[in-house]
């Protein structure tokens, strides 16, 4: 069985697929585009058959080139079912593609009624009108504009019942998910062969509705020579969680080092330590502040621990500490240590003394960021703490629309003016002198703006380009935290699809890492694991979510419903 879901294509990656099926496998562009039609109409179809309505109308709104072919074929496979159809071509007739008029003139042959773009602006949408949207798909090559953006805005304002869209909604870009302008609302999107990525990123989401996959007869990727860059996980995939050993005792497993929690902040020690429990480490110990001591051992019995007094962290303190982190086989440091001297101290120790996998995260991250600060020459300009400063993660709802609002475009306007990429490339080539290779980092959007000297709206709007930015020329593995984490390396992108705004939440950060580090604990890759992870976390958040709610949703119930998530029936 061939699953396209798990890979997410770019529009230029699409237009090499469906090439190389055409030139290369001698499959007529028109077959592939009557197998896309044929699927459009089915889904229109059982639509209609399950709603049961009489007088329903079906406007089909077309461009000129293969995805308004694509619209011109749905409408007449529908007509010749009886169905109620008008086709109205709203692109420009100059442009039109040779599939277009084949498709047209097919059309005609059928006596499909066609009105023009003009009379698009008097059709009278009402309550039983049905719309195909098949104005541009993954050919949308500049912003939207004029009567394009009147046409969208009329759909979007007065279709009641349903809109389908083909391929893409209209307006919308299949490489970020972001409108070019304007982009239509779809209820349901058809799309052929593989998911765009804009149908799955925010908001490209929340504009498509129901992505339905439709496989329309593509060549498999090993005959045209393809890899495809991104990939998401699905449920079946648990099938690459390490195995548990028939025999084997707590020696058989790895041991997890979690350096987490300052005086005020034990939640975060025992998120990270249990998570790592329930997901595969065979020992975890807790290196944290001796304020913590008697809730941990409390909380969590299981856990070793080694706690300093803040105050009181000595050279020869930091020398036993030197000789906890030679004990351990994966490290995750940061949880809720804060941002002080002492725990830059301790980060410093375990970068120069760390041999084993390491994940660094929250406060970590910032001092990281710090760390980058003093390196980088002093006579630039640096990252201002108060425009960078992480704190709270990122509320997406608010960002998607920043994003797409013109002050955000203004910031990242000044941003492309004022600076350029060799800043990130200065940033990153610096953290990676401090760095062991494969260290996993887990910043939300604002840590990592702070780590980069990025604003938040520039990384939001332009994520996978940044995860790129961040993995090249180095060995390090980003997980950047958003409402569709990538997991991006040299060889591996990974976009998260499951999970849910309930899970932002205090502790849910803590647990990933805990997550993460028991996964490496179990035997898996680094990069594997920081993939897996993100998905078990998101599941078990989805299956909490189910039984709770997203207001609330709580880091500890995140853990409680692992074993759910992890289980393989
Ligand atoms: N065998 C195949 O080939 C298959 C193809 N398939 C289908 O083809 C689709 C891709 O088709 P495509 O490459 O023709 O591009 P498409 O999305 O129709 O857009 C190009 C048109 O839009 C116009 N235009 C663009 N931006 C604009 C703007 N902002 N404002 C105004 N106009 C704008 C552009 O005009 P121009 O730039 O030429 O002026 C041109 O007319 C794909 O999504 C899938 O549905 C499937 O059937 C599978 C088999
Ligand atoms: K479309």
């Amino acid at each position: 069985m061939v699953i396209y879901m798990k890979y997410l294509v770019s529009s230029c990656e699409m237009k090499e697929i469906d090439e190389r099926t055409i030139e290369g496998m001698g499959i007529p562009a028109i077959v592939l585009m009557e197998h896309a039609a044929m699927k459009v109409a089915e889904t229109v179809e059982a639509y209609l058959k399950e709603q049961k309505c009489a007088n329903q109308r079906i406007l089909v709104c077309c461009g000129t080139g293969n995805n308004g072919a694509d619209g011109i074929a749905a409408a007449r496979i529908l007509y010749g079912k009886g169905y109620e159809v008008t086709i109205s071509i709203v692109g420009d007739m100059k442009s039109a593609s040779s599939l277009f008029l084949q498709q047209k003139e097919i059309a005609e042959n059928f006596s499909v009624p066609i009105i023009s773009k003009l009379d698009f602006a008097e059709y009278t949408i009402d309550e039983n009108t049905i719309l195909i949207d098949a104005i541009f798909g993954i050919g949308l090559s500049r912003e939207v504009t004029g009567i394009y953006k009147d046409i969208i805005n009329k759909i979007n304002t007065s279709v009641k019942r349903k809109v389908f869209s083909v391929d893409v909604p209209s307006g919308l870009s299949s490489d970020n998910g972001f409108p070019q302008g304007a982009a239509v609302k779809a209820d349901v999107t058809i799309s052929f062969g593989y998911s765009k990525i804009g149908l799955v990123m925010y908001p490209g989401c929340e504009y498509a509705g129901k992505v339905e996959i439709a496989d329309i007869g593509f060549a498999p990727l090993g005959k045209i020579g393809m890899s495809l860059k991104y990939h998401t996980f699905e449920r079946e995939d648990l099938i690459l969680l390490p195995p548990r050993k028939a025999y084997s005792n707590k020696g058989s497993y790895k041991k997890v080092l979690v350096v987490a929690g300052s005086a005020t902040m034990s939640g975060a020690a025992f998120f990270s330590a249990k998570a790592a429990y329930m997901t595969g480490a065979g020992l975890v110990k807790v290196i944290t502040s001796e304020n913590n001591r008697i809730s941990l051992q409390t909380s969590l019995p299981e856990a070793l621990l080694y706690t300093y007094k803040e105050e009181e962290l000595t050279r020869n303190a930091l020398d036993l500490l030197a000789e906890e982190i030679k004990w351990a086989d994966v490290c995750v440091i940061g949880p809720g240590i804060g941002r002080s001297e002492i725990s830059e101290k301790i980060l410093t120790l375990i970068l120069e003394n760390i041999e084993v996998p390491l994940i660094i995260d929250g406060d970590a991250i910032w001092l990281l960021g710090q760390k980058l600060n003093s390196l980088i020459d002093s006579s630039r300009e640096k990252v201002k703490e108060e425009d960078f400063s992480p704190g709270e993660p990122v509320n997406h709802n608010i960002l998607a629309e920043l994003s797409v609002s013109k002050s955000a475009d203004k910031s990242i306007q000044k941003f492309a003016d004022n600076t350029n990429e060799n800043k990130i490339e200065e940033r990153i080539a610096s953290l990676k002198g401090i760095l062991p290779a494969k260290t996993i980092l887990t910043p939300h959007l604002k840590e990592l703006s702070y780590l980069l000297g990025v604003p938040v709206e520039v990384i939001q709007k332009e994520l996978l380009h940044m995860a790129d930015n961040c993995i090249k020329e180095n060995n390090l593995i980003f997980t950047i935290k958003d409402a569709r984490t990538v997991v991006a390396s040299k060889e591996h992108q990974y976009i998260n699809m499951s999970g849910n705004n309930g899970m932002a939440t205090g502790g849910s950060g803590d647990v990933l890492t805990g997550i993460i580090a028991g996964l490496i604990a179990g035997g898996l890759t680094e990069f594997l694991a920081a993939a897996l992870g993100v998905y078990l976390h998101g599941l078990a958040g989805d299956y909490a979510c189910r039984e709770l709610g997203e207001y609330s949703l709580m880091a500890s119930d995140i853990i409680k419903y692992l074993p759910e998530a992890m289980s393989l029936e």
